[in-house]
């Protein structure tokens, strides 16, 4: 299979190479950049070289779509939307890993990313690729929108509770924590060194962007489900997502009973791991792969759950889940190319 990479000399586009790199049904990468056509790929990132040399080409989504099998879009917002009507009709699918293609109402994208939305033709055609939920739509899509790091921790820790309507769905709040890395490779003054380390942030209260893709996706799972309070905060470390979820049960249920609800959906999907009574994961427990690792507890005087959902942003947040959403459209093993063991310490 012959990949194409956009945004390839980004932090998302960079580990999609190292996973397609040794990826056993790839063999073909190749790689595009808007800035930098011409340049040398291994020049620029000298630790990525391999016995292959790749030429960062130009964007033409005419040539792409027909010399390419999948095209990954690792590009800022407002990029996809206008790039994947261009991609259309070719033989190549298209995996997302932007904003761009997440929500389904046109005026939603407007007010959150502040920003032209893709068409609706584009918008309606695009599966929402969380695998663990929606894999059927993901065998037949054309376009996948990738989940963002965010939505990806803290929907697979709520699945199971709300799609059992098991929560009181106005009682729901995020508590989320992210690595600097989950900003892209351009600092900005929140993310700089001197500003982010040895600091602990909330940012964009109540204003994220994630927001109605969650929402979206608790909708679909219980249509009654109210708006979330969600927060999300920078952590002075590269990698990694804690997003730690408290919501009420409708009827009283016991730590050990919601584990088991949990450990039953998810044992048929290798990538999510739920934790034994009284454990819960941390984020190094999955630096490096494609695994969500999920803990709860019900505390017995409040009667409030605490879930605790991590992933590594980059990876299970983007390169690898979109790895994953490619092993699924070709009908390759779910687990075809991506490491099984994190990097410990
Ligand atoms: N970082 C993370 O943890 C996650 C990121 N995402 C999303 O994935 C996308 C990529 O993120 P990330 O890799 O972190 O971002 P980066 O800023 O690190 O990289 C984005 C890349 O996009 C390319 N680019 C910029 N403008 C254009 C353009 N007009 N056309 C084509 N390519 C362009 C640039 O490469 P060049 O100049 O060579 O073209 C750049 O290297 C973003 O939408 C982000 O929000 C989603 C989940 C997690
Ligand atoms: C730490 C940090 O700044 N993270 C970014 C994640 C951005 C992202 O992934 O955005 P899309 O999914 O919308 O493309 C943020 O919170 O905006």
């Amino acid at each position: 299979m012959i990949v194409g990479i956009v945004g390839a000399t980004g932090y998302g586009g960079i580990e999609l190479f190292r996973i397609l790199s040794t990826h056993p049904n790839i063999t073909k990468i190749q790689l595009y950049s808007s800035s930098q056509a011409g340049e040398d790929f291994e020049t620029i990132y000298p630790q990525l070289e391999t016995n292959e040399r790749h030429t960062l080409l130009a964007v033409k989504p005419e040539e792409m779509k027909e010399e390419c099998d999948v095209v990954f879009l690792a590009t800022p917002s407002g990029v996809s939307s206008k790039l994947t009507p261009d991609l259309r009709g070719g033989k190549a699918k298209v995996i997302d890993v932007s904003g761009d293609l997440r929500l389904k109402q046109p005026e939603d994208y407007r007010e959150w990313y502040k920003k032209d939305p893709a068409p609706t033709e584009v918008l309606d055609e695009a599966v929402y690729g969380l695998p663990e939920w929606n894999q059927e739509a993901i065998k037949k899509a054309d376009i996948i929108a990738n989940p963002g790091c965010y939505p990806t921790a803290t929907l697979l820790g709520l699945g199971p509770a709300i799609s059992g309507k098991l929560a009181k769905t106005d009682s729901i709040i995020v508590d989320a924590k992210s690595g600097v890395s989950g900003a892209g490779k351009n600092p900005n003054p929140l993310t700089h060194f001197a500003h982010a380390q040895e600091n602990f942030q909330i940012y964009k209260v109540n204003q994220h962007q994630h927001i109605p893709e969650v929402e979206q996706q608790l909708r679909v799972w219980d249509e009654s489900s109210e708006p979330i309070t969600f927060s999300t905060h920078l952590v002075p470390m590269t990698r990694g997502i804690m997003s730690t979820i408290y919501f009420s049960l409708k009827e009283e249920a016991n730590t050990e009973e919601l584990l088991q609800l949990y450990r039953d959906y998810y044992s048929d999907h290798p990538f999510v791991r739920v934790r034994e009574e009284g454990q819960f994961p941390c984020t190094k427990d999955v630096y490096h792969t494609n695994y969500c690792d999920i803990g709860l507890t019900v505390d017995r005087r409040t009667k409030r759950v605490t879930v605790v959902s991590v992933i590594d942003n980059l990876m299970k947040g983007a390169a690898s889940q979109a790895v994953q959403n490619m092993n699924l459209l070709f009908e390759l093993e779910e687990t075809a190319g991506l490491p099984e063991k994190p990097v410990y310490p």
